[in-house]
């Protein structure tokens, strides 16, 4: 049993299977070599660290025995079937490119000599070729997507698999393990200290993140735009790393709802898992849409020179740009390696528009620097804010990135909380960080809004 993004042992459609058919040896190929795989950034690789010391727990307990590898996985994986004489092999699918390249050629080789090779669903409540519009093509606009996906029926996760079906441990001893301390995938444990506190990796602190987070999902609605709150699920890395399904996610959310009564906030969580949905198919439609733009006229649009931008997008990544909900979202990032959402808009809109920089740069930074770094909604939605993307927020569209600090972060606890300059002096406004002066050690704006305004939609206009 081949795992990959999906390191759980409830709701594994693979590893049920596996279980089924015989003994299992369970295997996880680090692979940062294969031709298009894109390689962790370093937060997601703190995540996989701690992700998968919890999977090999889980997995202890079923008997089943977990073998680590590196390397090219259409290498890996031949040499693995071949030593162990294995009868078979089963993976969920993935829906990258380069991903979907290497898993087509594993089941060609298996096809070639013998080997069965079973793929299943299970990181996606349909598959991205199953959903297509009236004129039979994949849905470009959110709302019919998610018209669509809600009229089909969605299955029920399934239990985790009974014990005692592990491999001998004579097939790992001939098959041969890595040691995962060998992969230093934390070069540094202090410089993670931040992530350590913000969070617990694996499959048991995802359901406790899922039962505290529908114990308020009713507040959902009103709270989830505000960074401010507790208010959004942060189920984000675990559903990146799958130690929890999306099927489970969305059973708990139903039961819930039947027994509790619908809500506007479940309704509106329901509609978020709908968003990562249609990003995983827009990455199926467009396997490149971490460089490629969906709509072509933005090849041509006048971003910044990178060098003349570098020293802006130097105070973007740390934080000190001068508009402080901006800065606390990314002081937040470095830190804790997730930022809330309305603040990934506003962050992604100062960067793209207010410093024109191609979003393609500030994509690359989250990649780096988010636990829940993905291909689908990263690149997703980093188009979405550039309004080079499908359904995407007009470019026209530009975030007062002052106005949103008071609009949703009214009492400015996130901005006193990211930024120590601007705890101090309850007094002073931290939504007015201009008036406030070199004296506090905060830095004045990068950039002056209304100028800034009119070059971007001058930009704009250059190629409509
Ligand atoms: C510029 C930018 C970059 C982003 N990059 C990523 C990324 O790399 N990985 C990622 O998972 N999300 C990304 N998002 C989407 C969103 O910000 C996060 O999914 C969300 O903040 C995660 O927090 P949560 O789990 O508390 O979300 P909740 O509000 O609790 O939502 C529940 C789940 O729905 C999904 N979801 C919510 N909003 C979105 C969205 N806009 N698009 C897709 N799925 C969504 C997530 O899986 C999330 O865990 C990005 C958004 C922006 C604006």
């Amino acid at each position: 049993m081949w795992f990959r993004d999906d390191l759980r042992v409830t709701d594994h459609p693979a590893l049920d299977a596996a279980c089924r058919r015989g003994a299992v040896l369970a295997l996880y190929v680090l692979d940062q070599q294969s031709e298009g795989v894109r390689p962790l950034g370093a937060a997601a690789k703190w995540w996989l660290d701690g992700s998968l010391r919890s999977l090999r727990e889980s997995l202890r307990e079923l008997g089943i025995p977990l073998v680590l590898r590196r390397g090219p996985a259409g290498v890996v994986l031949p040499e693995v079937l071949e030593r162990t004489g294995a009868g078979g092999v089963t993976w969920n699918r993935r829906y990258g490119g380069p991903e979907l390249a290497v898993d087509a050629g594993v089941k060609q080789w298996c096809a070639a000599h013998g080997v069965e090779a079973h793929s299943f669903q299970a990181a996606l409540l349909h598959e991205p070729w199953t959903l297509r519009t009236g004129a039979g093509g994949p849905y470009k606009v959110f709302t019919p997507f998610w018209k669509a996906l809600r009229a089909l029926e969605i299955r029920q996760p399934l239990p985790v698999p009974g014990p005692g079906r592990g491999a001998a441990a004579a097939v790992t001893a001939v098959t041969g393990t890595e040691d995962q301390d060998g992969w230093v995938l934390v070069p540094s444990p202090a410089g993670a200290a931040g992530l350590e506190a913000a969070w617990t990796r694996g499959e048991a602190a995802a359901w406790e993140r899922l039962d505290d987070f529908l114990d308020r999902v009713e507040d959902y609605d009103e709270g989830h735009d505000r960074p401010d709150r507790d208010g959004t699920s942060r189920l984000s890395p675990h559903l990146r790393w799958g130690e929890i399904s999306p099927f489970a996610v969305w059973d708990a959310a139903v039961r819930h709802r039947s027994e509790q009564g619908s809500s506007p906030g479940l309704e509106k969580f329901l509609a978020e898992l709908g968003w990562r949905e249609f990003n995983w198919h827009l990455l199926h439609q467009v396997p490149d849409l971490h460089v490629r733009h969906v709509r072509p006229a933005f090849d041509a649009f006048p971003w910044r020179d990178p060098a003349e931008a570098a020293a802006d997008v130097r105070a973007w990544q740390e934080g000190r740009t001068g508009f402080p909900l901006v800065d606390a979202g990314m002081r937040q990032l470095r830190s804790t390696g997730w930022m809330h959402n309305r603040v990934r808009m506003v962050a992604g809109s100062l960067l793209t528009k207010n410093l024109l920089v191609d979003w393609r740069a500030g994509e690359q930074w989250f990649w780096e620097t988010l636990v829940d770094a993905e291909p689908a909604s990263g690149p997703g939605n980093w188009q979405w804010v550039a309004g080079s993307g499908a359904d995407a927020s007009p470019f026209f569209r530009i975030f007062n990135p002052l106005t949103q600090g008071r609009k949703f972060d009214p009492d400015a606890r996130y901005i006193r909380r990211w930024i120590p300059e601007l705890a101090g002096d309850e007094a002073v406004d931290p939504h007015e960080p201009g008036l406030l002066g070199p004296s506090v050690g905060y830095p004045e704006p990068v950039v002056d809004l209304p100028a800034s305004r009119a070059r971007a939609l001058d930009a704009y206009a250059s190629i409509r």
